[in-house]
């Protein structure tokens, strides 16, 4: 564990063990109570129970058709449930019911939850959601800038990593110990007392959950909470949560996209399939087809001619980049030719998104690195205007996930508004051209839901018109992807691109990627699974870096 090694003795790792140990049994629970518990645990307690129900949003009649149909589910105490199914909203809106957001009818007597009943707490403040798969709302839908954490950071975004872990669970119990167990287990040590801003999105993903924990509610559901590790971090995490999990305090349910390992720690599964959920144990439940995410044909063997390589839009030698004492990138050399395809790769915090940044230019260290040592399309980065760079770059990542605006009403974007903010590369409305409607309408062509979706072609009409705010978050992953392919631009860079689509949605893409870019067109594309880059391997170069460190294959 990096943290240990960075704390060198074998006495301090001793101590460093001790005191894990003893954080980790006043978490989860006293030994004691662990005993208590684990008697208890196989009483066989009823912790969820719907016994048949039909599931409607509040304000809904009866006659309206039901967010989920004829639903029964048991939980009982000693089990553990995950919930799988398509990327769509029925996993969250399953995880919604259980928050409370949604009416069932009939509703189940002695309530949801007959644990909490019976200790007379109240469901509302005693289940909790961490959510990652779509973007909170906040600041009313506008955009968020997400370039805030590359340069100094303002005064009002100084609360620590340390300071937002606990400013949410003061009133709740958990203590300083515990906190920096938990930050040990989830590899967040070392960043505590760094502005949260400044977090990459694996290491945000991992604090959420931290924070979620310390607020100790009875229940916590995570929806995706894979979605963005890294290979290490994903079992080191279903590590922590079925130990917790296990103690009772609290349960976790957490949803997983199809494609997602099923830790072998879940026992039970809440298969979701549109209205219908299947209910029971894993080996009886999960006879529903596995999705094979990359079962899309073979893939193809990417080439390009001697003269397109010749041209270099990326030329890197030397770079580096410094936050004081914090060196992330460390004497990068990099340089990406017309036509080739990288594979992007590095655990969570090695500095991709910070590398990414520099290219697109909304890092201001791209400024300061040395003229002969930084060149993009052929000049020096402080010759090319920023607005110039994002046209000459499409992008799609989850900064921009986002960062990008959901306003609904009237000043709503559409998806083809979406679409078209990729030309040039900004983030609100611009009257179009018929040239770039029709560019839109060939890629809704490849890429729209007539593709992927089960829905009945004739409500697919006006798809392109819906706004952005509405859709899915696998839908508007993919109308982010085609933002970034709009332009033909020729540096493309997808950044985890496939986070919240559906397996049908993801083969389409893969398709589109490996077969209908321009040859000339140059691709990064930044994954922490393998299976998903499109093209052969063999002719994929690949980037990875360490800790700052690139090293070229
Ligand atoms: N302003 C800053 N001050 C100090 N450290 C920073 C700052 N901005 C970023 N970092 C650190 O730089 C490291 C690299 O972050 P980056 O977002 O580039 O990682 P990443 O490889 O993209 O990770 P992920 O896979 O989680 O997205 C992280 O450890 C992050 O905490």
């Amino acid at each position: 564990m990096r943290l240990w090694v960075e704390s060198a003795t074998s006495r301090t790792f001793l101590a460093s063990r001790l005191h894990h140990a003893r954080g980790l049994n006043r978490l989860c629970s006293n030994t004691a109570e662990t005993r208590t518990r684990r008697s208890y645990s196989t009483s066989n307690q009823t912790i969820l129970n719907i016994p048949k129900a039909n599931v409607y949003r509040f304000g809904d009649p009866n006659k309206a058709s039901p967010v989920f149909k004829d639903l029964e589910w048991t939980i009982r105490d000693g089990e553990s449930w995950a919930i799988v199914g398509p990327a769509g909203n029925e996993k969250t809106q399953l995880l919604e019911m259980l928050l409370g957001y949604m009416r069932l009818h009939p509703s189940p007597p002695g309530g949801m939850f007959p644990f909490l009943s019976s200790k007379g707490a109240d469901p509302h403040s005693s289940v909790s959601l961490v959510s990652f798969t779509a973007r909170r709302a906040a600041g009313g839908g506008a955009f968020v800038d997400y370039t805030a954490r590359y340069g100094a950071v303002r005064e009002e975004d100084r609360l620590t990593l340390r300071e937002a872990l606990f400013s949410d669970h003061s009133e709740g119990g958990a203590n300083a110990s515990e906190l920096e167990v938990l930050a040990e287990r989830l590899d967040l040590k070392r960043l505590l007392d760094l502005p949260f801003i400044v977090l990459s999105n694996g290491q945000t993903r991992r604090a959420r959950v931290a924070r979620a924990l310390l607020r100790r509610p009875e229940i916590l559901l995570l929806d995706e909470p894979l979605t963005g590790l890294d290979v290490n971090h994903r079992p080191k995490l279903t590590d922590l949560l079925k130990e917790i999990h296990e103690t009772g305090k609290p349960r976790i349910l957490m949803s997983l996209r199809p494609q997602d390992p099923l830790p072998n720690w879940i026992t039970h599964v809440a298969a979701v399939d549109g209205t219908r959920v299947s209910t029971g144990p894993r080996a009886l439940v999960s006879a529903m087809p596995a999705e094979n995410i990359l079962d899309n044909g073979c893939k193809q063997v990417h080439s390009t001619t001697p003269d397109i390589q010749q041209v270099e839009l990326v030329h890197m030698k030397d770079v580096n980049v410094r936050y004081h004492e914090r060196h992330i990138l460390k004497n990068v050399e990099w340089v990406i030719r017309a036509g080739e395809r990288w594979h992007l790769k590095g655990a969570n915090g090695s500095g991709k998104t910070t590398l990414l940044s520099l290219i697109t230019g909304d890092h201001p260290q791209s400024y300061t690195q040395a003229s002969s040592n930084f060149r993009l399309f052929s000049q020096p980065r402080r010759r090319l205007p920023t607005s110039t760079l994002a046209r000459k770059v499409g992008i799609a990542s989850p900064e921009i996930f986002n960062a990008f605006p959901r306003r609904l009403g009237p000043s709503a974007l559409s998806v083809k508004d979406a679409i078209a903010t990729g030309f040039e590369g900004t983030y609100s409305y611009r009257p179009r051209s018929g040239e770039m409607d029709e560019r839109i309408d060939e890629l809704l062509r490849a890429l729209g839901p007539r593709n992927w979706s089960t829905e009945p072609n004739q409500q697919l009409e006006d798809w392109s018109e819906r706004p952005f705010a509405a859709l899915s978050s696998g839908e508007q992953s993919l109308v982010l992807l085609m933002r970034a392919l709009v332009g033909r631009a020729p540096l493309v860079i997808l950044d985890e691109v496939f986070a919240g689509m559906d397996s049908r949605m993801i083969s389409v893409a893969r398709a589109y990627l490996r077969d209908k870019l321009d040859p000339e067109q140059a691709v990064v594309f930044v994954t922490h699974w393998e299976e998903e880059v499109p093209w052969n391997l063999e002719n994929t170069r690949k980037l990875t870096l360490s800790d700052g460190v690139a090293t070229i294959s």
